[in-house]
């Protein structure tokens, strides 16, 4: 449904994206991470036709999208990573101002979004917050019911509720047969939507995993505090348990993938209480570049 091929684009001060190649199935919602400037939004801007390309080509549905920006336009919904509102708009105002350019009659599937997202969409866009803002975009990007979703960071600014809530619209479309791209920063997101992500660096395609891939690259801290001591010792030495420290009662290890051999050996014991650290994406992909770059 979308192909990436070969995308390069060096800017004026030599940064840029290289070489970028990916393919994202009709129905897939496919993940795009990477650290800040590491050329998602760029790769973002030459999927949505806005810019040429030194090398390479993307299509969509089999159009190449920058000679056939405005078939293009029709099959995607866009929401920006800043969304460049016209003054003195309404969130409605602006919805039919989009609608007009997408050329659909989109009024109820856009009601219906507004009452999910609870907003006031007759609010001058000026006095909205940064998640009312980015609640517009989500329903102006929605509401055409296009065939390719593609969302640049799309729940900056909403609380965790409305995060969940923009979860469960994506999966809901995804069932319909709707294909997505979703650049992101948080782990659970990318988690619980993705099918596979593909991790960018320096402006290249580092790895296309899928999300069980994904999943064992991430590392998580688990702190155990048990009932005796002496229960903590014997759970530090315990095979298969990396721990990495020890502090009286309390145990802190380290799990990557296989939980298995942690749980067996920590549930011969008493527990008085149990955390998880997950690590953030940013701390997973520092561990994976420093983990390549050591092996090469
Ligand atoms: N118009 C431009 N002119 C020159 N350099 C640019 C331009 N736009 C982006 N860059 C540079 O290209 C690199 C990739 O930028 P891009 O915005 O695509 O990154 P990103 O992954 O989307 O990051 P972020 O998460 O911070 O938005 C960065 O080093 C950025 O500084």
């Amino acid at each position: 449904m979308l192909k990436v091929q070969g995308l390069t684009k060096t800017y004026p001060g030599g940064r840029g994206i290289a070489d970028v190649t990916f393919e994202v199935e009709r129905g897939e919602v496919f993940g795009f991470l990477g650290p800040n400037g590491a050329g998602k939004s760029t790769t973002i801007r030459h999927i949505m036709g806005f810019m040429k390309p030194d090398r390479g080509s993307v299509a969509i549905g089999g159009l190449d999208v920058w000679k056939h920006q405005s078939e293009v336009q029709k099959l995607v919904g866009y929401l920006p990573g800043e969304i460049a509102f016209l003054d003195g708009m309404t969130g409605r105002g602006f919805l039919e101002f989009v609608a007009r350019m997408q050329r659909v009659d989109s009024r109820v599937k856009r009601d219906l979004l507004i009452e999910r997202l609870q907003f006031d969409a007759d609010t001058p866009i000026r006095k909205m917050s940064k998640g009312m803002k980015q609640k517009v975009g989500i329903v102006a990007a929605f509401m055409h019911d296009p065939a390719v979703i593609v969302l640049d960071e799309p729940t900056s600014g909403l609380d965790p509720l409305m995060q969940q809530l923009f979860i469960e619209l994506v999966l809901e479309e995804k069932a319909k047969g709707t294909t997505f791209l979703m650049s992101s920063h948080s782990f659970p997101e990318i988690e619980r939507t993705c099918d596979r992500a593909a991790i960018i660096k320096d402006g290249r395609i580092v790895a296309v995993n899928n999300m069980h891939e994904l999943q064992s690259m991430q590392r998580k801290v688990i702190e155990i505090l048990f009932e005796k001591e002496a229960d903590a010792v014997a759970f530090m030495g315990a095979e298969g348990v990396h721990a990495e420290s020890r502090d009286g009662s309390r145990v802190r290890a380290a799990v990557q993938g296989d939980y298995d051999a942690l749980i067996r050996e920590a549930a011969k014991y008493r527990i008085r209480s149990l955390d998880v650290a997950v690590q953030n994406l940013e701390d997973v992909f520092m561990h994976y570049y420093d983990r390549k770059g050591a092996s090469r």
